[in-house]
Protein backbone atom coordinates (compact mmCIF):
# COMPACT_ATOMS: atom_id res chain seq x y z
CA UNK A 1 0.00 0.00 0.00
CA UNK A 2 1.32 3.67 -0.54
CA UNK A 3 0.38 6.73 1.34
CA UNK A 4 0.13 9.84 -0.40
CA UNK A 5 0.50 12.65 2.49
CA UNK A 6 0.24 16.43 1.57
CA UNK A 7 1.38 18.97 3.77
CA UNK A 8 -0.88 19.92 6.59
CA UNK A 9 -1.42 21.06 10.05
CA UNK A 10 -2.59 18.25 13.23
CA UNK A 11 -4.55 19.59 15.80
CA UNK A 12 -7.67 18.67 18.41
CA UNK A 13 -9.03 15.65 20.80
CA UNK A 14 -6.61 12.50 20.22
CA UNK A 15 -7.19 9.42 22.53
CA UNK A 16 -4.66 7.28 23.02
CA UNK A 17 -4.72 3.41 21.80
CA UNK A 18 -4.38 0.56 23.84
CA UNK A 19 -0.92 0.02 24.83
CA UNK A 20 0.73 -2.93 22.28
CA UNK A 21 3.02 -4.04 25.40
CA UNK A 22 0.45 -3.93 27.95
CA UNK A 23 -1.69 -6.05 26.09
CA UNK A 24 0.91 -9.17 25.45
CA UNK A 25 1.13 -9.08 29.01
CA UNK A 26 -2.08 -9.01 30.31
CA UNK A 27 -3.38 -11.58 27.73
CA UNK A 28 -0.44 -14.05 28.47
CA UNK A 29 -0.84 -13.99 32.10
CA UNK A 30 -4.72 -13.87 32.10
CA UNK A 31 -3.67 -17.43 29.74
CA UNK A 32 -1.82 -18.93 32.58
CA UNK A 33 -4.14 -17.96 34.71
CA UNK A 34 -7.16 -20.71 35.88
CA UNK A 35 -10.28 -19.25 35.47
CA UNK A 36 -11.78 -16.49 33.79
CA UNK A 37 -10.68 -12.54 32.95
CA UNK A 38 -11.74 -10.09 31.11
CA UNK A 39 -9.32 -7.74 29.52
CA UNK A 40 -10.13 -4.86 27.90
CA UNK A 41 -9.75 -2.11 26.02
CA UNK A 42 -7.60 -4.31 22.93
CA UNK A 43 -6.43 -3.36 19.68
CA UNK A 44 -6.36 -6.15 17.39
CA UNK A 45 -3.18 -5.22 15.62
CA UNK A 46 -1.48 -7.76 14.06
CA UNK A 47 1.36 -8.27 17.15
CA UNK A 48 -1.47 -8.88 19.64
CA UNK A 49 -3.21 -11.29 17.22
CA UNK A 50 -0.30 -13.15 17.02
CA UNK A 51 -0.09 -13.85 21.00
CA UNK A 52 -3.53 -14.29 20.98
CA UNK A 53 -3.57 -17.25 18.07
CA UNK A 54 -0.49 -18.49 20.25
CA UNK A 55 -1.99 -19.06 23.41
CA UNK A 56 -5.19 -20.46 21.82
CA UNK A 57 -3.02 -22.85 20.31
CA UNK A 58 -1.92 -23.75 24.18
CA UNK A 59 -5.46 -24.77 24.80
CA UNK A 60 -6.28 -21.10 26.20
CA UNK A 61 -9.50 -19.76 24.99
CA UNK A 62 -9.48 -16.32 24.24
CA UNK A 63 -12.62 -14.65 22.84
CA UNK A 64 -12.63 -11.04 21.43
CA UNK A 65 -15.70 -9.45 21.39
CA UNK A 66 -15.40 -5.61 19.94
CA UNK A 67 -12.44 -3.95 21.97
CA UNK A 68 -12.49 -6.95 25.08
CA UNK A 69 -10.90 -9.92 25.46
CA UNK A 70 -12.53 -12.76 27.66
CA UNK A 71 -9.52 -15.41 28.78
CA UNK A 72 -10.20 -18.51 30.14
CA UNK A 73 -6.80 -20.02 30.96
CA UNK A 74 -4.51 -22.94 29.99
CA UNK A 75 -6.08 -26.40 31.36
CA UNK A 76 -2.99 -28.05 33.42
CA UNK A 77 -0.96 -29.18 30.56
CA UNK A 78 -2.05 -28.42 27.09
CA UNK A 79 -1.59 -30.80 23.76
CA UNK A 80 1.86 -32.34 23.49
CA UNK A 81 3.10 -30.71 20.16
CA UNK A 82 1.75 -27.53 18.37
CA UNK A 83 3.15 -25.05 15.68
CA UNK A 84 2.92 -21.54 17.13
CA UNK A 85 3.35 -18.77 13.86
CA UNK A 86 4.51 -15.65 15.66
CA UNK A 87 4.20 -13.43 12.09
CA UNK A 88 6.46 -10.16 13.04
CA UNK A 89 6.16 -9.96 16.77
CA UNK A 90 9.40 -10.33 18.46
CA UNK A 91 7.51 -10.20 21.78
CA UNK A 92 4.97 -13.19 20.68
CA UNK A 93 7.76 -15.27 20.15
CA UNK A 94 10.39 -14.33 22.98
CA UNK A 95 7.73 -14.24 25.85
CA UNK A 96 6.25 -17.61 24.71
CA UNK A 97 9.30 -19.89 24.00
CA UNK A 98 9.81 -20.17 27.68
CA UNK A 99 6.57 -20.69 28.08
CA UNK A 100 5.97 -23.54 26.09
CA UNK A 101 9.33 -24.87 27.77
CA UNK A 102 7.74 -24.49 31.04
CA UNK A 103 5.10 -26.79 30.08
CA UNK A 104 7.26 -29.46 28.71
CA UNK A 105 5.52 -28.66 25.27
CA UNK A 106 7.23 -29.97 22.08
CA UNK A 107 6.54 -26.71 19.72
CA UNK A 108 7.76 -25.23 16.79
CA UNK A 109 7.65 -21.64 16.59
CA UNK A 110 7.51 -19.39 12.89
CA UNK A 111 7.77 -16.31 11.86
CA UNK A 112 7.66 -13.75 9.38
CA UNK A 113 9.26 -10.57 7.98
CA UNK A 114 12.61 -9.84 9.43
CA UNK A 115 11.86 -11.88 13.12
CA UNK A 116 13.40 -15.24 11.34
CA UNK A 117 16.97 -13.01 11.85
CA UNK A 118 16.06 -11.63 15.16
CA UNK A 119 18.34 -12.92 17.73
CA UNK A 120 17.16 -15.58 20.16
CA UNK A 121 21.35 -16.03 21.02
CA UNK A 122 19.96 -15.37 25.70
CA UNK A 123 17.96 -18.49 25.10
CA UNK A 124 20.20 -21.03 23.10
CA UNK A 125 22.84 -19.88 25.67
CA UNK A 126 20.47 -19.89 28.58
CA UNK A 127 17.75 -22.99 28.45
CA UNK A 128 19.89 -25.63 26.71
CA UNK A 129 21.68 -26.15 30.52
CA UNK A 130 17.91 -26.24 31.85
CA UNK A 131 16.64 -29.64 30.21
CA UNK A 132 15.66 -27.08 26.71
CA UNK A 133 16.42 -27.87 23.38
CA UNK A 134 16.43 -25.14 20.74
CA UNK A 135 17.11 -26.45 17.59
CA UNK A 136 17.05 -24.07 14.28
CA UNK A 137 15.19 -26.16 11.56
CA UNK A 138 16.58 -23.83 8.55
CA UNK A 139 19.61 -21.50 8.49
CA UNK A 140 17.97 -18.93 10.14
CA UNK A 141 16.92 -18.40 13.89
CA UNK A 142 13.13 -19.09 12.90
CA UNK A 143 11.80 -22.02 12.29
CA UNK A 144 12.77 -23.16 15.49
CA UNK A 145 11.98 -26.65 17.71
CA UNK A 146 11.60 -26.04 21.50
CA UNK A 147 11.63 -29.77 23.41
CA UNK A 148 11.92 -30.61 27.03
CA UNK A 149 11.13 -29.15 30.47
CA UNK A 150 12.23 -26.10 31.72
CA UNK A 151 13.88 -26.64 34.78
CA UNK A 152 14.32 -24.22 37.85
CA UNK A 153 17.71 -22.49 39.04
CA UNK A 154 19.78 -19.73 38.24
CA UNK A 155 20.18 -18.22 35.35
CA UNK A 156 22.11 -15.43 34.17
CA UNK A 157 21.55 -13.10 31.05
CA UNK A 158 22.93 -9.89 29.30
CA UNK A 159 20.86 -6.78 29.68
CA UNK A 160 21.88 -4.71 26.59
CA UNK A 161 20.13 -7.44 23.63
CA UNK A 162 16.30 -7.29 24.37
CA UNK A 163 14.45 -7.21 27.61
CA UNK A 164 11.97 -9.41 26.13
CA UNK A 165 14.27 -12.74 27.23
CA UNK A 166 14.02 -11.42 30.68
CA UNK A 167 10.10 -11.15 30.77
CA UNK A 168 9.82 -13.99 29.05
CA UNK A 169 11.59 -15.90 32.06
CA UNK A 170 9.75 -14.03 34.26
CA UNK A 171 6.63 -15.23 32.67
CA UNK A 172 7.89 -18.76 32.83
CA UNK A 173 9.87 -19.27 36.37
CA UNK A 174 7.18 -18.78 38.57
CA UNK A 175 5.29 -22.05 37.19
CA UNK A 176 8.24 -24.53 37.71
CA UNK A 177 8.16 -26.78 40.74
CA UNK A 178 11.19 -25.00 41.88
CA UNK A 179 13.17 -21.47 43.00
CA UNK A 180 15.27 -19.81 40.29
CA UNK A 181 17.01 -16.54 40.19
CA UNK A 182 17.65 -14.05 36.95
CA UNK A 183 20.89 -12.57 37.39
CA UNK A 184 21.45 -9.70 34.91
CA UNK A 185 25.54 -9.49 34.02
CA UNK A 186 25.74 -6.26 31.92
CA UNK A 187 23.40 -3.10 32.61
CA UNK A 188 19.65 -3.44 32.01
CA UNK A 189 18.63 -1.73 28.74
CA UNK A 190 14.85 -0.64 28.19
CA UNK A 191 14.21 -1.93 32.13
CA UNK A 192 10.58 -0.07 31.92
CA UNK A 193 9.67 -3.38 29.72
CA UNK A 194 10.52 -5.32 32.61
CA UNK A 195 9.10 -3.03 35.52
CA UNK A 196 5.89 -3.43 33.26
CA UNK A 197 6.19 -7.16 33.47
CA UNK A 198 6.62 -6.79 36.88
CA UNK A 199 4.07 -4.83 37.80
CA UNK A 200 1.48 -6.65 35.58
CA UNK A 201 2.90 -9.85 37.03
CA UNK A 202 1.50 -8.88 40.44
CA UNK A 203 -1.82 -7.96 39.42
CA UNK A 204 -2.24 -11.70 38.59
CA UNK A 205 -1.19 -13.03 42.00
CA UNK A 206 2.67 -13.41 40.98
CA UNK A 207 5.48 -12.21 43.05
CA UNK A 208 9.04 -11.22 41.78
CA UNK A 209 11.66 -9.49 43.71
CA UNK A 210 14.81 -8.02 42.88
CA UNK A 211 17.87 -6.67 44.40
CA UNK A 212 21.22 -5.34 43.00
CA UNK A 213 20.01 -6.44 39.40
CA UNK A 214 19.05 -10.01 40.83
CA UNK A 215 15.66 -11.22 39.99
CA UNK A 216 14.17 -13.82 42.60
CA UNK A 217 11.80 -15.93 41.34
CA UNK A 218 9.39 -18.39 43.68
CA UNK A 219 8.72 -21.76 42.18
CA UNK A 220 4.95 -23.19 42.27
CA UNK A 221 3.36 -19.98 42.32
CA UNK A 222 -0.27 -19.42 40.90
CA UNK A 223 -1.44 -17.02 38.47
CA UNK A 224 -5.27 -15.78 39.33
CA UNK A 225 -7.68 -14.66 36.86
CA UNK A 226 -8.77 -10.80 37.14
CA UNK A 227 -10.31 -8.34 35.44
CA UNK A 228 -7.45 -5.96 33.53
CA UNK A 229 -7.60 -2.35 32.40
CA UNK A 230 -5.04 -2.02 29.67
CA UNK A 231 -3.21 1.36 29.59
CA UNK A 232 -3.16 3.69 26.75
CA UNK A 233 0.22 3.20 25.03
CA UNK A 234 2.61 6.23 24.75
CA UNK A 235 4.71 4.49 21.67
CA UNK A 236 2.21 5.59 19.16
CA UNK A 237 0.95 8.37 21.21
CA UNK A 238 4.39 10.02 20.73
CA UNK A 239 3.50 9.73 17.33
CA UNK A 240 1.18 12.74 17.39
CA UNK A 241 2.56 14.39 20.09
CA UNK A 242 5.54 15.05 17.73
CA UNK A 243 2.97 16.19 15.44
CA UNK A 244 1.43 18.80 17.79
CA UNK A 245 5.06 20.74 17.88
CA UNK A 246 3.65 22.01 14.74
CA UNK A 247 0.54 23.14 15.72
CA UNK A 248 -0.48 26.47 17.57
CA UNK A 249 -3.39 25.15 18.79
CA UNK A 250 -1.89 21.93 19.70
CA UNK A 251 -3.18 18.37 20.46
CA UNK A 252 -4.70 16.84 23.48
CA UNK A 253 -3.67 13.50 24.09
CA UNK A 254 -5.94 11.82 26.39
CA UNK A 255 -6.02 8.50 28.32
CA UNK A 256 -2.01 7.99 29.10
CA UNK A 257 -1.62 7.14 32.79
CA UNK A 258 0.72 10.07 34.27
CA UNK A 259 2.01 6.83 36.60
CA UNK A 260 2.48 4.55 34.06
CA UNK A 261 5.44 2.11 33.52
CA UNK A 262 5.88 3.01 30.13
CA UNK A 263 9.68 3.86 29.41
CA UNK A 264 8.21 5.61 26.35
CA UNK A 265 6.41 8.13 29.12
CA UNK A 266 9.39 10.17 28.58
CA UNK A 267 8.49 11.72 25.23
CA UNK A 268 6.63 14.16 27.42
CA UNK A 269 10.18 15.34 29.15
CA UNK A 270 12.10 14.90 25.95
CA UNK A 271 9.69 17.75 24.25
CA UNK A 272 9.66 19.76 27.10
CA UNK A 273 13.61 19.62 26.57
CA UNK A 274 13.30 20.08 22.85
CA UNK A 275 11.61 23.56 23.96
CA UNK A 276 7.90 22.22 22.97
CA UNK A 277 4.84 23.26 25.34
CA UNK A 278 3.64 20.37 27.14
CA UNK A 279 0.75 21.34 29.49
CA UNK A 280 -1.39 18.74 32.13
CA UNK A 281 -4.72 19.06 31.55
CA UNK A 282 -6.02 16.20 34.02
CA UNK A 283 -4.42 12.75 35.56
CA UNK A 284 -4.82 11.14 31.90
CA UNK A 285 -4.61 13.92 29.85
CA UNK A 286 -2.14 16.33 28.48
CA UNK A 287 -1.87 19.60 25.75
CA UNK A 288 1.15 19.23 23.31
CA UNK A 289 1.88 22.24 21.30
CA UNK A 290 4.50 24.60 19.42
CA UNK A 291 7.35 26.24 20.98
CA UNK A 292 10.73 27.71 19.71
CA UNK A 293 12.52 24.21 18.95
CA UNK A 294 16.27 23.54 19.60
CA UNK A 295 18.02 20.60 19.38
CA UNK A 296 18.98 17.98 22.15
CA UNK A 297 21.06 15.04 23.02
CA UNK A 298 19.10 11.82 23.60
CA UNK A 299 20.15 8.49 25.61
CA UNK A 300 17.99 6.05 23.96
CA UNK A 301 18.75 2.92 25.73
CA UNK A 302 15.45 2.90 27.85
CA UNK A 303 13.54 4.07 24.82
CA UNK A 304 14.01 2.35 21.92
CA UNK A 305 10.66 2.39 20.28
CA UNK A 306 10.69 6.26 20.57
CA UNK A 307 14.08 6.90 18.60
CA UNK A 308 12.04 7.05 14.49
CA UNK A 309 10.06 9.73 16.19
CA UNK A 310 12.64 11.74 18.13
CA UNK A 311 14.79 11.79 14.97
CA UNK A 312 12.02 13.56 12.88
CA UNK A 313 11.49 16.03 15.82
CA UNK A 314 15.29 16.71 15.50
CA UNK A 315 14.84 17.94 12.04
CA UNK A 316 12.09 20.91 13.34
CA UNK A 317 14.79 21.27 15.78
CA UNK A 318 17.29 24.37 14.99
CA UNK A 319 20.32 22.94 16.08
CA UNK A 320 21.81 19.75 16.55
CA UNK A 321 20.24 16.41 17.61
CA UNK A 322 21.91 13.69 18.43
CA UNK A 323 20.21 10.14 19.79
CA UNK A 324 22.98 7.57 21.19
CA UNK A 325 22.81 4.66 23.03
CA UNK A 326 21.02 3.08 20.37
CA UNK A 327 22.74 0.22 18.60
CA UNK A 328 19.70 -2.15 19.51
CA UNK A 329 17.61 -0.86 17.06
CA UNK A 330 19.58 -2.52 14.07
CA UNK A 331 17.42 -5.94 15.30
CA UNK A 332 13.85 -4.60 15.55
CA UNK A 333 11.65 -5.21 12.41
CA UNK A 334 14.07 -3.03 10.35
CA UNK A 335 17.65 -1.66 10.82
CA UNK A 336 15.62 1.29 12.41
CA UNK A 337 18.66 3.45 12.71
CA UNK A 338 19.66 3.52 8.89
CA UNK A 339 15.99 3.47 7.96
CA UNK A 340 15.24 6.57 9.37
CA UNK A 341 18.44 7.83 8.64
CA UNK A 342 18.00 7.32 5.06
CA UNK A 343 13.56 8.02 4.28
CA UNK A 344 14.47 11.47 6.56
CA UNK A 345 17.82 12.22 4.04
CA UNK A 346 15.76 11.01 1.06
CA UNK A 347 13.28 14.06 2.41
CA UNK A 348 16.39 16.80 2.17
CA UNK A 349 16.89 16.20 5.97
CA UNK A 350 20.76 16.85 7.37
CA UNK A 351 20.73 13.57 8.75
CA UNK A 352 23.49 11.43 9.25
CA UNK A 353 24.13 7.82 11.49
CA UNK A 354 26.47 4.93 12.78
CA UNK A 355 25.84 1.84 14.21
CA UNK A 356 25.03 3.15 17.96
CA UNK A 357 23.88 7.06 16.90
CA UNK A 358 21.68 9.33 14.59
CA UNK A 359 22.70 13.19 14.43
CA UNK A 360 20.13 15.36 12.64
CA UNK A 361 21.01 19.34 12.40
CA UNK A 362 17.22 20.45 11.52
CA UNK A 363 15.38 23.67 11.37
CA UNK A 364 14.46 23.87 7.68
CA UNK A 365 11.65 22.40 5.89
CA UNK A 366 12.21 19.16 4.07
CA UNK A 367 10.60 18.75 0.45
CA UNK A 368 8.69 16.25 -0.63
CA UNK A 369 9.67 12.91 -2.09
CA UNK A 370 8.87 9.06 -2.44
CA UNK A 371 10.05 7.23 0.89
CA UNK A 372 10.22 3.52 1.94
CA UNK A 373 8.38 2.14 5.52
CA UNK A 374 11.04 -0.70 5.21
CA UNK A 375 8.32 -3.13 6.55
CA UNK A 376 8.31 -1.39 9.50
CA UNK A 377 5.45 0.21 11.59
CA UNK A 378 7.17 3.26 13.73
CA UNK A 379 9.33 4.29 10.19
CA UNK A 380 6.11 4.43 8.73
CA UNK A 381 3.61 6.28 11.03
CA UNK A 382 7.61 8.68 11.83
CA UNK A 383 7.80 9.43 7.78
CA UNK A 384 3.47 10.74 8.15
CA UNK A 385 4.74 13.06 10.39
CA UNK A 386 7.66 14.22 8.61
CA UNK A 387 5.77 14.95 5.77
CA UNK A 388 4.00 17.37 7.73
CA UNK A 389 6.51 19.60 7.15
CA UNK A 390 7.53 19.08 3.82
CA UNK A 391 7.01 21.26 0.50
CA UNK A 392 5.51 18.85 -1.12
CA UNK A 393 3.47 15.58 -1.08
CA UNK A 394 5.31 12.46 0.54
CA UNK A 395 4.85 8.95 -0.66
CA UNK A 396 5.16 6.50 2.00
CA UNK A 397 5.62 2.93 0.33
CA UNK A 398 4.51 0.00 2.17
CA UNK A 399 2.58 2.13 4.54
CA UNK A 400 0.41 -1.20 5.44
CA UNK A 401 3.50 -1.55 8.42
CA UNK A 402 1.43 0.18 10.73
CA UNK A 403 -0.92 -2.52 10.88
CA UNK A 404 1.39 -4.46 13.17
CA UNK A 405 0.88 -2.29 16.05
CA UNK A 406 -1.52 0.50 15.14
CA UNK A 407 -3.96 -0.25 12.09
CA UNK A 408 -6.21 2.97 12.74
CA UNK A 409 -2.79 5.24 12.23
CA UNK A 410 -4.20 6.82 9.19
CA UNK A 411 -7.62 7.18 10.38
CA UNK A 412 -6.61 8.99 13.58
CA UNK A 413 -3.90 11.00 11.79
CA UNK A 414 -6.77 12.22 8.91
CA UNK A 415 -9.13 12.75 11.99
CA UNK A 416 -6.67 15.45 13.54
CA UNK A 417 -6.69 17.32 10.19
CA UNK A 418 -4.13 15.05 8.66
CA UNK A 419 -4.21 14.55 4.48
CA UNK A 420 -3.10 11.21 3.90
CA UNK A 421 -4.46 8.81 0.78
CA UNK A 422 -3.82 5.37 1.25
CA UNK A 423 -4.29 3.13 -1.65
CA UNK A 424 -3.14 -0.62 -2.70
CA UNK A 425 0.05 0.19 -4.23
O1 LIG B 1 8.75 -5.97 26.14
C1 LIG B 1 8.16 -5.28 25.27
O2 LIG B 1 6.93 -5.11 25.22
C2 LIG B 1 9.00 -4.56 24.26
C3 LIG B 1 10.33 -4.37 24.50
C4 LIG B 1 11.21 -3.57 23.63
O3 LIG B 1 12.15 -4.41 23.03
P1 LIG B 1 13.64 -4.51 23.63
O4 LIG B 1 13.53 -4.94 25.04
O5 LIG B 1 14.29 -5.54 22.76
O6 LIG B 1 14.25 -3.14 23.50
C5 LIG B 1 10.46 -2.80 22.55
O7 LIG B 1 11.35 -2.43 21.47
C6 LIG B 1 9.32 -3.59 22.01
O8 LIG B 1 8.58 -2.76 21.09
C7 LIG B 1 8.34 -4.07 23.04
C1 LIG C 1 10.07 -3.90 18.17
C2 LIG C 1 8.76 -3.82 18.39
O1 LIG C 1 7.96 -4.89 18.79
P1 LIG C 1 8.41 -6.43 18.85
O2 LIG C 1 9.83 -6.47 19.45
O3 LIG C 1 7.40 -7.05 19.76
O4 LIG C 1 8.39 -6.99 17.46
C3 LIG C 1 8.00 -2.55 18.25
O5 LIG C 1 6.78 -2.56 18.52
O6 LIG C 1 8.62 -1.53 17.87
Amino acid sequence: MIATIQPSTLSGDYFAPPSKSDSHRALICAALANGFSFISPLAPSEDILATISALNALDANIQLQEEKAIVSGILDKPTDHIRIFCNESGSTLRFLIPIVAAYGIEAVFTGAGKLPQRPLNLYHEQLDCKGISLDKLENEELPLKVKGKLQPGSFELAGNVSSQFITGLLFALPLLNGDSELKIISPLESKPYVDMTITTLHRFGIEITEKDMCYQIKGGQTYLPCSYTVEGDYSNAAIFAAAALLSEQGIVLSGLSNRSKQGDREILELIKKFGGSVTNVSEDSVKVAKGELHGIAIDAAQIPDLVPILAVIGTFAKGKTHIYNAHRLKIKESDRLTAITQALYTLGADISCDDDSITVYGGKRLHGGVVSAYNDHRIAMSMAIAALVSDGEVLIDGAEAVNKSYPQFFNDYNRLGGRADVRLG
